[in-house]
């Protein structure tokens, strides 16, 4: 029987960087992966397929072709799905290829199978010829999650399907209803919208992406719906089902009849509702752990599971669930296992969020309303893209920076962005809130002329003059 210092299940961010970060350590590491590809949901469904096709839809539509040279001019008329996934399956292809150089660079030994406990130290990798039990000292789980699909939704892949069949479809339907305005349900509609699918995006809740602050999101549903995509906020979707519909040629349509009593009819709908553990299957009992009703593992500070030796990280331990997050779990995780406590600059608080909708949103700190709640002092400084001199070259009219900064201190309390690289311009502020820095930074630094960054300078001045009132 192989015995490993330390085993790892699942190639998604969390057990990639955990498996690099053990080998770093010079530990024998053993990485097991169930699905016949590496990367899990980063690589595979998510995050990068995702960003490929919004690339692609973007590129292909020439709406990234704004400014000085016109408005749209639209590049390719006729998109096909194959002009749209041959582009994300090159990157897919390229991902894979770095982490298998990665794993092979560093020793990381790499088994094919399904990882199920046996006992607190013992594996088995139920491998697609044979099986083996393996054991280790230290465990990683890293095993993701996938999408909910409750049974009473007809799931088809072609015209009722999540976020993992929407990669698979075979042409671009007319119309799309969207179950869901969180993350991926957003960025699918703006994507899907970009490529002139008519959509409409029903939320639960009176406001997409419930975490935003609230001006940043109100422009945000100000443009989609300037972009003809239908908002059906505070609306529940009750039952999905297929109808047939007699006018002109006999075809059948998708049915969404929401609890307001409305009907919705689209040639596709994508549901995005959330997503769900897959701890079931792991044998946990075997090991004296147990998982939520939604199969998510709950961990302490330090990644360790209610088991000393078993470290759980990435989506399989919930909020926030994101890739960017899930690598430093992973690794953090294994240099906890490995007595490497560094746990220095560690500020959950800014991480950041962003959103790849059309146009791009991105988030750090607090929002208005939350600093309000908190009894907080703060004031507003805004700049808008449209009155800095790259925003004009670019031809971005809606974007548009804030700060949030403490009346008495000048703090930095939260940087909000929407619009053109607002993903990448959101880590300047990171960066400055990090370091304790106060909105005076902005105004004694120089900037490159003409950048987005300068935004910053707009808003810092445009909020320090509000409070000194002039
Ligand atoms: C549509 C979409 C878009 C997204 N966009 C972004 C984004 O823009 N930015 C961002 O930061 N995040 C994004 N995310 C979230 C991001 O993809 C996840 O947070 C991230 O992939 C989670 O990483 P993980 O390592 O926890 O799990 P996963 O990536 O889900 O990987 C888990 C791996 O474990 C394997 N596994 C499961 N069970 C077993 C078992 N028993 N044995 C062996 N192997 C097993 C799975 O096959 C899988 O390969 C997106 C997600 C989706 C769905
Ligand atoms: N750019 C990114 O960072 C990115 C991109 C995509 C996904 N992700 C991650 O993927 C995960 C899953 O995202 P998600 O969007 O599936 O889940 P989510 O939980 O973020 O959003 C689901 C939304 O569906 C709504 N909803 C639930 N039931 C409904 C119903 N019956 N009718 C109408 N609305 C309903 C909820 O109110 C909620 O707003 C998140 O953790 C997210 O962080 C991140």
């Amino acid at each position: 029987m192989k015995h490993y210092d330390c085993i790892i299940i699942g190639t998604g961010p969390a057990g990639q960087k955990g498996a690099i970060q053990a080998a770093k350590l010079g530990k024998r590491v053993a990485v097991i992966e169930k699905n016949s590809v590496l990367g899990g949901a980063q690589i595979n469904t998510g995050t990068i397929p995702s960003k490929a096709l919004r690339e692609a839809a973007l590129h292909l539509t020439g709406v990234n072709r704004r400014g000085l040279f016109g408005n749209t001019t639209c590049v390719k008329s006729d998109i096909t799905v194959a002009d749209l996934a041959s582009v994300s399956q090159q990157v897919i292809r390229q991902e894979w290829d770095v982490i298998r150089s990665q794993f092979d660079r560093n020793h990381v030994e790499l088994l094919w199978g399904r990882a199920e406990f046996q006992s607190p130290n013992e594996v088995i990798v139920h491998g697609p010829d044979s099986s083996e039990v393996i054991t280790a000292d230290q465990f990683l789980i890293a095993v993701g999650t996938r999408p909910a699909r409750p049974e009473n939704i007809p799931f088809n892949e072609g015209s009722i399907f999540t976020s993992d069949e929407i990669l698979k479809l075979d042409r671009l339907p007319r119309t799309m209803i969207v179950v869901g305005g969180g993350v991926i349900g957003t960025e699918y509609a703006c994507i899907m919208s970009t490529l002139g699918v008519r959509v409409t995006l029903v939320e639960g809740r009176d406001r997409l992406l419930g975490f935003l602050d609230r001006e940043i999101c109100d422009a945000f549903q100000y443009f989609l719906r300037q972009k003809s995509v239908t908002l059906r906020l505070g609306e529940k979707v009750e039952e999905i089902k297929e109808v047939e519909v007699q006018n002109g040629t006999p075809h059948t349509l998708v049915q969404a009849q929401l609890e307001s009593g409305k009907t919705l009819r689209a040639e596709t709908l994508l549901y995005a509702v959330g997503r769900q553990g897959v701890c079931g299957a792991l044998g946990l009992d075997k090991v004296g752990i147990e998982f939520d009703d939604r199969e998510r593992l709950h961990v302490n500070d330090d990644y360790q599971t209610n088991v000393e030796h078993v470290y759980a990280a990435g989506d399989v331990i919930g909020f926030p669930a994101l890739a960017s997050t899930s690598m430093e779990q992973g690794r953090r995780a294994i240099c906890h296992a490995f007595g490497q406590c560094d746990v220095g600059n560690y500020n959950t608080s800014l991480f950041p969020y962003g959103i790849y909708a059309v146009p791009e949103i991105s988030m750090v700190g607090k929002t208005e309303e939350q600093l309000t709640e908190e009894g907080i002092p703060f004031e507003a400084g805004i700049a808008h893209y449209r009155e800095i001199a790259r925003g004009q070259l670019i031809g971005d009219e809606l974007g548009m920076l804030k700060l949030l900064i403490h009346q008495d201190t000048h703090e930095i309390l939260g940087v909000h962005t929407i619009g053109t690289g607002a993903t990448e311009l959101i880590h300047i502020g990171q960066a400055v809130m990090a370091l304790g820095g106060k909105a005076q930074f902005f105004i004694n630094n120089v900037f490159n002329f003409p950048t987005l960054a300068e935004c910053y300078k707009v808003a810092a001045y445009n909020g320090l003059n509000k409070l000194n009132h002039v």
